[in-house]
């Protein structure tokens, strides 16, 4: 039988099993989402608004029910039509692969996607709350208590940008490197693993070099080798997490343009809200006005807002001159891997051979990449994304990833032994690889 979303190329994870992060997060951690959500909506009701109050109610009776299916285990069922264009591949790919399948033997990347796509389902069927992110608020606070490290930032990447024309020269390969892991590490929980560019040049803080230890496999060199060949090329950032990961995928981009190695950034948004998290074009506009808002950094220095200033004024004129691309597909929100890329979303692929590099950002992406299944740890990277390595048109890719799920892909021999038979450091966000995949071009 041929790899498809039920018959990926090894076993799949599947939340059945008992031993997995699958399990727990269909056990516990959908529910825990879906009722954050309800309470997002709730908070939103207004009894002035008396339609509007009756449909929230209604979509907080569906979420409720939602959750009872996932826990009695119920069969999977049709996603109710919203009218937004992709219900087509979702309900295909319902009946073709899943049609007898429950919330715990369908394969844990289809179910956890379909739970997603039902939540919006669920709200996009409204008059009044459409176009409602039940997770806004979630985003939006998380972004609040990164304080600190986002003026640190704005800070920094001036200091850099200007390195070229003063006495402390920095190596571009250095820059390279440690925007790489910021933008890599913006996506763990922990926020002060972040690092802080010395006056000398050299990265200061213990955590961040710590944290070094913990990148499994490091394929920076490789892409540094890549990318710094060219001059005026694309760059791809297949976007993960809103707010801070944003924020510092956008500091990275900044200097990737700045440096002169790149003259075109494409940045892929979600159509929908997605996996609480995920960054929705609502989202990137968001965070460039709050990033000039006075009220939401009240307590901000006139410095410190003078520099977010600076650096926001420079993010919307690449916005207006197109050095920067904000896009998105539906084929990121699909219920395929990124194997079925090519096959499935050949425009979306075709634009994506023009660029000089794609970075794939945060754990979902990399589930997707390497089909989310039991491969061995030391299965080497390129094998795990089948063709997206090996098709005559491969792309040049890079993942950037901490680990938040059931699959590590391409350790050295011992390493899996190392760190234990407590399989929680797979998960745990404390690990990372960063991957690389010069593609056939
Ligand atoms: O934001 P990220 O890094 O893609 O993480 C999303 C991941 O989070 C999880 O919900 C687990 O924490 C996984 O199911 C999913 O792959």
């Amino acid at each position: 039988m041929s790899v498809n979303p039920a018959n990926p190329p090894r076993p799949s994870l599947r939340a059945a099993d008992k031993e997995t992060f699958a399990h727990f997060t269909a056990r516990h951690r959908w529910r825990d989402i879906i009722k954050k959500a309800i309470d997002n909506i709730c908070d939103s009701l207004n009894s002035s608004e008396i339609d509007k109050n009756e449909e929230g109610k209604k979509i907080v009776a569906s979420m409720e029910e939602l959750i009872n299916q996932i826990q009695r285990n119920d069969q999977l069922i049709q996603i109710e039509d919203d009218g937004r264009p992709d219900i087509v591949i979702w309900t295909d790919v319902l009946n073709t692969y899943f049609k007898d399948e429950n919330w715990f033997t369908a394969t844990w990347l289809f179910a956890e996607s379909y739970l997603y796509r039902r939540i919006i389902s669920i709200i996009t069927n409204t008059k009044h709350w459409k176009n409602y992110d039940p997770y806004f608020h979630q985003k939006g606070e998380a972004f609040k208590l990164s304080f600190t490290e986002i003026f640190e930032f704005s800070k920094r990447i001036d200091e850099l940008i200007s390195s070229s024309s003063s006495k402390i020269k920095i190596d571009d390969n250095i820059i390279f490197y440690e925007l790489a892991q910021i933008s890599l590490w913006g996506n763990a929980t922990d926020l002060s693993m972040l690092p802080n560019f010395g006056n000398d040049g050299n990265i200061e803080t213990k955590q961040f070099e710590e944290s070094k230890k913990n990148i499994l496999v490091n394929d920076l060199e490789k892409a540094w080798k890549w990318l710094s060949k060219y001059s005026n090329a694309r760059v791809d950032f297949i976007l993960d997490n809103a707010g801070f990961e944003l924020y510092s995928d956008l500091i990275f981009s900044d200097w990737l343009i700045q440096s002169g190695y790149v003259s075109e950034v494409h940045l892929h948004v979600k159509s929908f809200p997605w996996f609480v998290s995920d960054t929705t074009l609502d989202d990137f506009n968001w965070l460039l006005k709050t990033l000039q808002s006075n009220d939401f950094f009240s307590s901000a220095s006139e410095i410190e807002k003078s520099s977010l200033k600076k650096l926001v004024d420079r993010w919307q004129s690449y916005i207006n001159n197109s050095k920067w691309i904000i896009t998105s597909d539906f084929f990121w929100t699909s219920p395929y891997s990124f194997w079925h890329l090519e096959e499935k979303a050949p425009e979306l692929y075709a634009d994506l051979c023009k660029s000089h590099l794609v970075i794939f950002k945060g754990d979902l992406n990399y589930r997707k990449l390497v089909y989310d299944c039991k491969w061995e740890t030391t299965t080497p990277f390129k094998e795990a994304i089948g063709p997206l390595a090996s098709s005559k048109n491969a792309l040049p890719l890079l993942s950037l990833r901490t680990g938040k799920s059931d699959v590590f892909i391409g350790l050295d021999e011992g390493v899996e032994e190392r760190l234990g038979p407590d399989k929680s450091w797979m998960y745990s966000g404390k690990y990372a690889v960063i991957q690389f995949s010069e593609g056939n071009k």
